[in-house]
């Protein structure tokens, strides 16, 4: 191919965000596809009038050599700060302080303020929620929900939960195959906000009984404005048991969880919302980076190829873009 390819990327979290920023930077032209209104995916934020509630990922931790490097630069250029929580855990015992060493971070002054700097000046087409892929004289054609086309593209890197990328590649064997293989896991973030603080000893809980796995004061966060906010995180087989229950039940039986937690009774909250992620996180570890069918031109992408979380999702990213980059 004498020209660079262009390169459409199906899904502006974490993963394709990260592929894109490493395409744009080798000269490729990229265009991003999101059914949602925005870019982030799990890593989002709802805004309130208390201010903005972290609804997906939590805060992220660094590994990787070259997760360690890319965080530096986004702390450099201001998206993401480091939170020190103070941590507990919480288990048949009871409740414990559970410091540690491990460096946290999130996105400031929201977690979608990483994906706004990721996504920069890349073009993305929004709301726009891709349907089919069509093989067409060696390229490829998109058609989203509303039945516009979009294309025709060298090649494409669908970087959405498998059960959701499926319907797009199930032609094609090598990515079918793996994907139809992986089962994602569901979870329930409730957003609670109250008049007053709590004045509770601790951020950050790790919960390791009953139906939530997390709880934590969102406004502990840096940069996050002084309103008492807290989010709080289902088990997934609690999601998994109360997948289709009325979001008014679910605030109610997490905040009696919450309660548990605390040993005392909670105030009425003054503001309280519920978020059902089908696709939370993936039921098994997988090792695969990325998924790629070269001689299509299609690459697979997403946390769920590498380990469901954050950091595995950007890795994931960067392996789609090089197994890319190997054949353009
Ligand atoms: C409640 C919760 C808490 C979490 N907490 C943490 C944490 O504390 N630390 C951590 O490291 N990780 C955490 N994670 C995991 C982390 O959020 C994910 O690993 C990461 O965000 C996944 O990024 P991704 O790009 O693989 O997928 P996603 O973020 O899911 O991105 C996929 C994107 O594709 C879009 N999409 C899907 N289908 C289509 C389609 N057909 N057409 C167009 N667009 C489409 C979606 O709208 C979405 O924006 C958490 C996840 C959840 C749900
Ligand atoms: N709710 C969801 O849908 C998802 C939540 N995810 C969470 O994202 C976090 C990210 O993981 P890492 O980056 O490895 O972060 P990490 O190193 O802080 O935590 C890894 C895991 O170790 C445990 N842990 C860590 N520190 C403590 C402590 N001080 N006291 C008690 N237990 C502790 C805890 O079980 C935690 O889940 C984890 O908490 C995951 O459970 C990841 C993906 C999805």
């Amino acid at each position: 191919m004498s020209q660079a390819p262009s390169v459409a990327i199906i899904g502006a979290g974490m993963s394709g965000l990260s592929a894109a920023t490493r395409l744009q930077q080798a000269g490729l032209q990229v265009t991003l596809f999101d059914k949602s209104r925005g870019s982030g995916g799990r890593m989002s934020s709802k805004r309130t009038d208390l201010g903005t509630f972290d609804m997906g990922t939590q805060y992220f931790t660094a590994r990787d050599p070259d997760f360690v490097a890319a965080v530096a630069q986004w702390r450099a250029e201001g998206w993401v700060a480091e939170w020190q929580p103070r941590l507990f855990r919480y288990d048949e015992q009871g409740l414990a302080a559970s410091l540690d060493q491990q460096q946290r971070f999130v996105g400031s002054p929201r977690m979608t303020a990483l994906s706004r700097g990721l996504l920069g000046n890349l073009p993305l087409h929004s709301s726009t929620r891709v349907e089919q892929l069509q093989r067409i004289d060696q390229q490829w054609q998109l058609r989203d929900s509303a039945g516009e086309q979009y294309g025709p593209f060298d090649r494409v890197i669908v970087a959405i939960p498998p059960a959701q990328a499926l319907p797009l590649i199930n032609d094609i064997t090598a990515l079918a195959a793996p994907a139809a293989r992986s089962e994602m896991e569901p979870g329930w973030a409730v957003a609670l906000g109250f008049s007053a603080p709590l004045e509770l000893p601790y951020d950050a809980v790790f919960v390791r009984q009953g139906p939530l796995d997390w709880i934590a004061r969102d406004a502990s966060k840096p940069n996050r404005g002084s309103a008492e906010t807290w989010v709080l995180q289902s088990t997934p087989s609690w999601a998994a048991a109360h997948l289709e229950s009325e979001p008014h039940a679910v605030v109610a039986e997490l905040v009696s969880a919450m309660q548990a937690v605390v040993g005392a009774p909670l105030p009425a909250p003054t503001f309280q919302h519920a978020h059902r992620w089908l696709y939370a996180r993936p039921a098994a570890l997988s090792d695969w980076g990325a998924l790629a069918a070269p001689a299509q031109g299609v690459y697979l992408c997403g946390d769920w190829c590498l380990g469901g979380r954050l950091e595995a999702a950007w890795l994931s990213g960067q392996h789609a873009a090089k197994a890319l980059l190997e054949t353009a």
